[in-house]
């Protein structure tokens, strides 16, 4: 939603977030929304924005020995406190940096097409699931509003921003991925994958910018329900799937109408996963 806020003009709207230029600088504000199936349900989950964001923000502090964020201040504006961040502008790299430690997903579905993800060549005989050799970096280029993201090789990485820049993208993403994984796998969750966007300073410093390893940037597994062979539990969205999948919701999926109103116990079990996730992670409470 696009919210009036003094001294920031509205630039880009996400499916659950929005962006917003802010004097020098930009206001990066995570919603309440959650998105499922591609929709943007209805209502949102209750300080789903300011836990995400404060879950990035500790996430760019455990990684800032090893890439600098685009973090200038939390001193927000007070009808966004808590869930919005004042970050540097950068230029940005055209692509989605998407490093995979499991096979799931797009990544799935090309493996299964060509024994390949974005050119990679994997092993034979892995299944939904299946941990990765090496974690893999597979670019994506950002989707137009409400489309998915297109999965590219390494190459037309190259080709569209220069090898040097493509090799230190795909080298810093597979390196923050390893360091995330083995942090948050410590905790219990396995961080099947996730999506990083870097930006470049004047001065031509890489810099991780978006948000970083939350549940909407990255898969999230409980690691005692992880199972090769079948589709992963998500560690925040489960609740909200199966209840849109189940025949108490009416909802059927393949007419692409809108789900339905998420109900109130839904919500609450949604908002109770995200606080677990965070408590986890961060060991910091609520
Ligand atoms: C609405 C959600 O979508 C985005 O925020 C994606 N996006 C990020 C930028 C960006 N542009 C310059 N500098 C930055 N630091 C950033 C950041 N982050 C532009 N679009």
């Amino acid at each position: 939603m696009v919210l009036e806020i003094p001294g920031a003009t509205h630039l880009h709207s996400g499916k659950v977030r929005d962006l917003y230029e802010y004097g020098d600088h930009l206001l990066m504000v995570a919603s309440d929304r959650i998105s499922a199936y591609d929709f943007s349900l209805e209502p949102g989950i209750p300080d789903k924005g300011e836990i995400l964001t404060r879950m990035s923000l500790w996430w760019f502090e455990q990684l800032a020995d090893i890439v600098p964020n685009h973090v200038i201040s939390t001193d927000v504006p007070e009808q966004v406190a808590g869930r919005a961040l004042i970050v540097e502008r950068l230029d940005m790299f055209p692509v989605e940096c998407v490093v995979r430690g499991y096979l799931t997903g797009s990544g799935l579905a090309d493996y299964a097409a060509s024994g390949h993800v974005c050119g990679v060549p994997l092993p034979r005989g892995l299944v939904d699931g299946s941990r990765l050799p090496e974690p893999i970096f597979t670019p994506a280029t950002k989707a137009e509003i409400g489309d998915h993201d297109q999965n590219i090789t390494f190459d037309h990485v190259v080709d569209t921003i220069g090898a040097e820049d493509a090799a230190a993208l795909r080298d810093l993403s597979i390196q923050v991925y390893r360091r995330a994984e083995e942090i948050a796998r410590e905790r219990g969750i396995l961080l099947a994958d996730t999506k990083f966007e870097f930006g470049r300073r004047p001065d031509g410093t890489i810099v991780l910018a978006d948000e970083v390893l939350t549940p909407d940037s990255s898969r999230f597994w409980p690691a005692d329900a992880w199972e090769p062979g079948r589709s992963q539990p998500s560690f925040d969205k489960q609740f909200v799937r199966d209840w849109l999948t189940s025949p108490e919701s009416g909802w059927d999926r393949d007419i692409e109408s809108a789900p339905p109103r998420l109900p109130d116990a839904i919500v609450e079990k949604t908002r109770e996963r995200y606080l677990e996730a965070y408590e986890r992670l961060t060991g910091r409470s609520w």
